[in-house]
């Protein structure tokens, strides 16, 4: 081994206490979301939905549970998207050419998008209606 090279040591710069890894980890994770939102239009609309409904949940004046169940709904849908995301990075990686598992991989993974979606429309109708509609 040469005593002059210019090569930092295998590991340098890793991150190596607990607090460090997590640090990384959640480095990654905000790369990610980046990453989708640079490549996916479609999140972009996610994003002008979110913010729509937390400004209608400000404008109502939401009660505590009501922000609770908008929040996780919210948060499931986003959660759903970026899965729905990696799995099709994925499927176009393995899978190139055409194949119907490839196909059937990512448009279950698009049904899966569309159930949760679903629900948070419940969701959304059920917490905004009686404000909307009170009789
Ligand atoms: N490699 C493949 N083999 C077989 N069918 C595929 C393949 N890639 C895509 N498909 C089919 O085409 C559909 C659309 O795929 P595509 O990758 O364009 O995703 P998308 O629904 O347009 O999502 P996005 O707009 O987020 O990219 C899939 O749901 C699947 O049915």
């Amino acid at each position: 081994m040469t005593t002059g090279s210019k090569l930092p040591p295998a590991g340098a710069g890793r991150p190596t206490t607990l607090l460090q890894r997590r640090a990384a980890s959640f480095g990654h994770a905000v790369r990610g979301v980046g990453a989708a939102l640079r490549t996916e239009v479609h999140l972009w609309f996610h994003a002008a939905a979110t913010a729509a409904v937390l400004g209608l949940g400000l404008y109502c004046g939401l009660q505590r549970w009501e922000w609770a169940a908008v929040a996780l709904s919210v948060g499931a849908v986003w959660g759903a998207e970026l899965l729905n995301t990696a799995i099709e990075a994925v499927v176009d990686l393995v899978s190139p050419e055409y194949h119907p598992l490839a196909g059937r991989a990512k448009d279950v993974a698009a049904g899966a998008v569309l159930v949760v979606a679903l629900a948070a429309l419940a969701v959304g109708g059920l917490v905004f209606g009686p404000y909307f509609f009170r009789s």
